[in-house]
C-alpha cells in the first residue's frame, strides 16, 4: 500500500509512521505533503529520502477549494492508497473527504469525542479530567467526528499544565499511529487501545 501524509509543522508523528514503514510493514511512504513551505517536517522527510512538496495556502486566502485542488493535483501523482494527516491544521471541504473517503486518517490529541477542535489539553484540564489521551479515526466531513481506530490514554498529574501534558501525550501518539497504521494497512479496522 502507498502513504502520503500531509502536515503542518515540525511532523514527529510523519517521521514515526515513516521509520515504521520497514520490512514486512505492508505499507511505503511515497509522499510528504504541507500548506507551509517552512513546515520542519519537510526538511526531516526529504532526509528520510521520501519525495515532498508543498501547497501554500495562504495565496488561497478563503478559496479553499482552489487550496485542495492544487493539493489534490499533487496527491494523484503518487496515487496513494491511504493518506494519514499528521498535524495538518487545515479544516478540509466536505468535497475533499469524500474523494478519499474511508482511506484518510487522523490523528487528535484527546480522547475522542471529548474535545474535538483546538486546545484539548487546556480543556481537559479545565475540566479537572484525570486522564487524557489521543485518538487516531478515519476522517468524514464533520471535524474530529470519524469512527475510531485506536486510543491510548496518560494520566493527567496534579501540577499538569497543557504543555506538560502535551508532551505525555505525544508519547502516546507515537505509538499508536504507527501501531493503527500497519493495521489498518492490513485491512483491521477494529479499534483498538494502548496502555
Ligand atoms: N494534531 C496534533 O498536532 C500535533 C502535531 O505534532 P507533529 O506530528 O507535527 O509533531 C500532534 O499533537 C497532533 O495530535
Amino acid at each position: 500500500k502507498k502513504v502520503a501524509i500531509l502536515i503542518s509543522g515540525g511532523g514527529s508523528n510523519m517521521v514515526k509512521l515513516v521509520e515504521s514503514m520497514v520490512g514486512d510493514h505492508p505499507a511505503r511512504p511515497v509522499l510528504v505533503g504541507s500548506n507551509d513551505p517552512q513546515a520542519g517536517g519537510l526538511q526531516k522527510a526529504a532526509e528520510m529520502g521520501v519525495p515532498t512538496f508543498a501547497v501554500d495556502h495562504r495565496p488561497f486566502k478563503g478559496d479553499r477549494e482552489g487550496f485542495e485542488a492544487e493539493l489534490n493535483a499533487k496527491l494523484a501523482e503518487a496515487e496513494p492508497d491511504i493518506i494519514c494527516l499528521a498535524g495538518f491544521m487545515r479544516v478540509l471541504t466536505e468535497g475533499f473527504v469524500r474523494r478519499w473517503e474511508g482511506r484518510m486518517l487522523n490523528i487528535h490529541p484527546s480522547l475522542l469525542p471529548k474535545y474535538k477542535g483546538l486546545h484539548t489539553h487546556q480543556r481537559a484540564l479545565e475540566a479537572g479530567d484525570k486522564e487524557a489521551g489521543c485518538t487516531v479515526h478515519l476522517v468524514t466531513p464533520a471535524l474530529d467526528d470519524g469512527p475510531i481506530l485506536g486510543q491510548a490514554r496518560v494520566p493527567v498529574l496534579p501540577d499538569d499544565t497543557p504543555d506538560s501534558l502535551a508532551a505525555r501525550v505525544l508519547v502516546q501518539e507515537h505509538r499508536l499511529y504507527p501501531a493503527v497504521l500497519e493495521r489498518f494497512a492490513r485491512g483491521e479496522t477494529d479499534p483498538i487501545t494502548l496502555d
